[in-house]
């Protein structure tokens, strides 16, 4: 068997990914041809380019393992033109373009950043001997930051009320989780900062609420949960009410849960 019967005969639709002119975005499902398509595309911008060099061409890939699968198809390639190549102008080219692989920039996300930063190290504005944390590292020091935040904001109102209703350690979880998935959390807080009371009572009713929605109306309004969230809702702006107060009224909608629970149970 020859090279040539090796040779992948890209569809109409990878032939189509290799445009130059414009960008391409290819969605495609597992192991239909994504890293062979990206893989041509990067050698056709060499080849179309005889001035650029691997290190003129950015790639970013999610993982490791992705960069260097990515590294080591386009090394094939390169071989596989080399081998090829009649002219020695065009031996040279590719032969150069062997020589730089290594350099070049097919990286994840945060191995590029790490290189830019270090190659512009004078501009850059972070220390020289800078590290890049990993998901543990990183989960570690979120854990830290939000305790020392929560420890030292205890006399603060919010901070009391909450420490007082989950007990610190799980105030702690439950901030730390919110700044992990950071977007989603304050897209949360978006949709529920100027919402009253009953609006959100309504969306618990038709989303979480797994109680009997009759009978868990029925002990909200005959036992005045309804009023408690009102008024812990209607704090004034300024002058705030006392933490007392509100642990107070959170306190009254303890009770209530648990009569509503014991509705549930028809008890
Ligand atoms: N046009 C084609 N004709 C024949 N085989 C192909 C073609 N395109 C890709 N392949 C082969 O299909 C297999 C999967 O291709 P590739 O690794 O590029 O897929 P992928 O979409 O990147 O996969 P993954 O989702 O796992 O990253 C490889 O063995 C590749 O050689």
């Amino acid at each position: 068997m020859t090279d040539e019967d090796d040779a992948i005969q890209l569809t109409t639709e990878q032939e189509d990914a290799l445009v130059q002119d414009r960008n391409v975005a290819i969605t495609a499902g597992a192991g239909t041809g994504k890293t062979t398509t990206l893989t041509e595309r990067y050698v056709t911008i060499l080849e179309a380019n005889p001035s650029l060099t691997p290190e003129n061409i950015v790639t970013i890939t999610f993982t490791r393992k992705a960069a260097a699968e990515l590294t080591e198809r386009v090394r094939t390639e390169v071989y596989d033109r080399l081998a090829a190549e009649d002219s020695p102008d065009g031996y040279h080219r590719w032969r150069d373009v062997l020589d730089e692989l290594e350099d070049g920039y097919v990286h994840t996300i945060h191995a590029f950043c790490t290189r830019l930063l270090r190659e512009r190290a004078v501009e850059a504005p972070v220390p020289l001997g800078f590290d890049v944390l990993d998901e543990d590292g990183a989960a570690t020091l979120q854990r830290e930051i939000v305790t020392e935040f929560v420890e030292g904001n205890q006399s603060d109102e919010d901070v009391a009320l909450l420490a007082q209703l989950w007990g610190r350690s799980q105030l702690v979880d439950v901030l730390t989780g919110l700044l992990d998935e950071r977007p989603q959390s304050e897209a949360v807080l978006e949709r529920w900062r100027d919402v009253d009371v009953e609006e959100y009572v309504d969306v618990l009713w038709e989303t979480v609420c797994d109680l009997d929605a009759d009978d868990a109306r029925e002990t909200l309004y005959a036992h005045g949960v309804l009023e408690t969230l009102r008024e812990l809702a209607d704090r004034p702006r300024g002058g705030r009410r006392s933490g007392r107060g509100r642990l107070a009224s959170l306190s009254n909608l303890r009770g209530h849960r648990d009569d509503a629970s014991r509705v549930s149970l028809g008890e």
